[in-house]
């Protein structure tokens, strides 16, 4: 297949625009909460290069309160002189934000539990306390650090009362952060809510202010519900290359591409060195020692794995028949498996062809049903396909 028919960009108005919101990826935070994330400082490196690279808008680096080297590590990253905005994950307390603010980063993001779960047994405070300490650390670092930008991020905000929660959104956003954040903690959220409480957050923090999602993805809704969240009205979403996070992680960065793209594929394109995604990947894979997952959004190994007669027949004439977004956008290719038992007669004269070999209908008919009947027995590669096709036309 030379041409790819479904590769358009020539698209109307796009529903969800990409100019809308913004990538923070937290791989070298949330990442670091992964059970095999222990980047050491090269590895930081590399993947805060590849991430600017690819064009994320924010990186988002742990806390320096980790320790002496992840301070100086974060001073190293903050150095390198990327276009992408580094942020640290920082707690609503001044001791971690005095140790922040000499690190050379664009912006701290402040979290703070709100659930019941979170204040009783996390930090003890209740919202009143709070609110009193989001006040006496946003003023500090506004007087002192006015050009860092400040983000305040209701922690475990989908098990929190909406009653505290609005209460700590209008009060922070009164203190003039640059955006608010809504974290699925334990993930937990439906799209649906997601989608009702960024509206509702919106309606009591200033215009100017933006909304940032975190998602979790332990009941499977980190994608929907980071998309959810952005056709509400969020800012920002929080991503990691593959999902890696606590758990079972976070909205995938190419999850969350892979459903954007959808609506704004042109946009995507102007934003982002899409074609960058698999050495993310591939990257990611090597550094926590596991492979991809072969059904990875976009890079698994069979993401673009075409098989069955039905779909060959159509994926000949158009791609696009059977797949939501072409592959080679992305750096990937696709992959047809003509030879099986589910294999169909177009499939079987497309390869024919491709070989410079050709049936009448009769005899396509019969090779068909001889592959589809050794493939009952058997596993058949493309290579025994071949052979099977040759032996035909001579026999
Ligand atoms: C959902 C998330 O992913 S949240 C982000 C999680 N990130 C991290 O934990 C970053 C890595 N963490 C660390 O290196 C350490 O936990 C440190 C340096 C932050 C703190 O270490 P320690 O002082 O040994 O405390 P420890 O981790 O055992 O307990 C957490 C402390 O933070 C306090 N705390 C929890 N949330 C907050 C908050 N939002 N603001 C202020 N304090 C908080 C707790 O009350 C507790 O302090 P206490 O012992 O005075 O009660
Ligand atoms: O700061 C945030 O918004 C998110 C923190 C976090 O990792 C979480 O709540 O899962
Ligand atoms: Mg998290």
């Amino acid at each position: 297949m030379t041409q790819d028919p479904s590769v358009t960009t020539d698209h109307p108005a796009p529903l969800i625009p990409a100019t809308s919101w913004a990538i923070i990826d937290s791989t070298l935070r949330e990442g670091e909460q992964f059970a095999r994330g222990n980047f050491k400082q090269g590895d930081k490196i590399e993947i805060a290069r590849a991430l600017d690279a690819f064009g994320a808008e924010f990186i988002e680096v742990t806390t320096p309160m980790v320790s002496a080297q992840t301070h100086a590590d974060i001073r190293r990253l903050t150095g390198l002189g990327l276009k992408a905005k580094f942020l640290t994950h920082v707690r609503c307390h001044m001791d971690d934000v005095q140790r922040a603010v000499d690190t050379g980063v664009d912006g701290l993001d402040l979290l703070f539990g709100t659930s019941s779960f979170l204040r009783e047994f996390s930090h003890g405070k209740n919202i009143g306390q709070i609110i009193d300490s989001a006040q006496q650390v946003i003023s500090w670092i506004k007087t002192n650090h006015p050009d860092l930008q400040i983000r305040f991020s209701a922690e475990d905000t989908f098990r929190s009362e909406e009653a505290d929660l609005m209460a700590v959104y209008k009060a922070v956003s009164d203190l003039g952060v640059h955006r608010v954040g809504l974290a699925d903690t334990v993930g937990v959220a439906t799209p649906r809510q997601v989608y009702t409480l960024v509206r509702e957050v919106r309606k009591v923090i200033h215009a100017e202010c933006g909304i940032e999602f975190h998602g979790h993805n332990d009941t499977g809704c980190a994608v929907s519900n980071a998309y959810e969240a952005v056709e509400a009205g969020a800012t920002h979403i929080d991503t990691t290359i593959l999902g890696i996070g606590e758990r079972n992680g976070i909205t995938p960065l190419g999850g969350f591409l892979a459903r954007m793209f959808t609506f704004d594929p042109q946009g995507l394109i102007d934003k982002y060195n899409l074609d960058l995604l698999p050495e993310l990947d591939r990257m990611i894979a090597r550094m926590v020692d596991l492979p991809i997952p072969w059904n990875n959004y976009l890079t698994g190994e069979f993401a673009y794995n075409h098989k069955a007669g039905m779909h060959l027949k159509a994926i000949y004439l158009n791609p696009g028949a059977y797949e939501a977004i072409p592959p080679g956008v992305f750096g990937v290719g696709r992959r047809i498996q003509a030879a099986s038992k589910v294999t169909g007669k177009h499939a079987i004269a497309y390869k024919a062809r491709e070989m410079g070999l050709h049936y009448g209908e009769d005899a396509l008919r019969r090779v068909t049903d001889h592959i589809k009947a050794l493939a009952e027995q058997d596993e058949l590669d493309d290579a025994h396909l071949e052979q099977v096709l040759r032996e035909w036309v001579s026999a």
